[in-house]
């Protein structure tokens, strides 16, 4: 497994089915912008309601091979192996992403268990083994990021837009951030004594400057 983070603005995607699994795919895509078609004879009243307001398209009919041609992403989730075996010759011919939700071993990539806090992105994947193990650990995890990781990911972007200038050199910068990133003082940053941690990290900037 190769985890990747994918841009998908704008991108062409195409869900096949139009049931419960079909709707969570197409729920995560919309949330990043994807230019989204669902394939299906029937969709649920969600995605009625999605196609209604314009937000995908939708093409009221049973998957026909090579249907998927011209999308950059495609997913399965009808159930019906055949459909399963013929995206996976064309994705095979056409180098598209491939999420086989209905028969795993047939795609080339799975979509884990995400979520997002304070701008820092979590995944969680059981490599197929087990769905709702990765739901449980995501919601475990959710529950023990510190809030004032977001705060401290601010400060450390900014930090790190002013300091690629000023510490010249790139080891150097190497050095300053693992120093950063160390446990006493991402301890201060979990107590919340962000006001502490800043100041520790402004004077060790003032140091990397007068050596560098
Ligand atoms: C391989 C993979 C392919 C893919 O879909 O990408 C896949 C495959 C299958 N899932 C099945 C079942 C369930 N899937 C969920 C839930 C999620 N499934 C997701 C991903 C993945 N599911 C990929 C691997 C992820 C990994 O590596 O761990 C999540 C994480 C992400 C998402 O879908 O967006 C999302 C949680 C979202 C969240 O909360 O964040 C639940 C629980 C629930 O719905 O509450 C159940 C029922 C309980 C169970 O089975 O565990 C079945 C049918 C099995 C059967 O027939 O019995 C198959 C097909 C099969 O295994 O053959
Ligand atoms: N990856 C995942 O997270 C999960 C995957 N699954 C698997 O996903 C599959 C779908 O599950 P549900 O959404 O619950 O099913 P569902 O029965 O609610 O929906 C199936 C959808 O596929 C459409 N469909 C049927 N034949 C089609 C065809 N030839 N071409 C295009 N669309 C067609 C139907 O109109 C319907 O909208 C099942 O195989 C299930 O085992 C189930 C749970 C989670």
């Amino acid at each position: 497994m190769y985890p990747v983070n994918l841009k998908m603005k704008g991108l062409p995607c195409l869900v096949i089915g139009g049931g419960h699994v079909a709707v969570r795919k197409v729920k995560k895509l919309l949330l990043e912008d994807a230019e989204v078609t669902v394939l299906a004879p029937e969709i649920s009243p969600e995605l009625m309601q999605y196609f209604r307001e314009k937000r995908i398209s939708w093409q009221q009919a049973s998957y026909r091979k090579g249907d998927a041609k011209g999308y950059r992403f495609v997913v399965t989730a009808c159930g019906i192996r055949q459909v399963a075996e013929w995206v996976h010759e064309e994705s095979l011919l056409q180098s598209f992403l491939y999420n086989a939700a209905d028969f795993p071993p047939l795609g080339n990539c799975s979509l884990p268990a995400a979520f997002e806090t304070g701008g820092i992105h979590f995944a969680i994947s059981t490599d197929g083994r087990s769905p709702a193990m990765a739901k449980y650990v995501k919601n475990w995890l959710k529950g023990r990021i510190p809030p004032a990781f977001g705060v401290w990911l601010d400060k450390a972007a900014l930090l790190r837009e002013e300091l690629r200038n000023e510490i010249a050199d790139s080891r150097d910068r190497e050095r300053f951030w693992h120093m950063v990133f160390d446990d006493e003082i991402m301890n201060l940053v979990i107590t919340g004594k962000l006001d502490e941690a800043e100041e520790r990290v402004r004077n060790a900037v003032g140091c990397f400057r007068s050596e560098s």
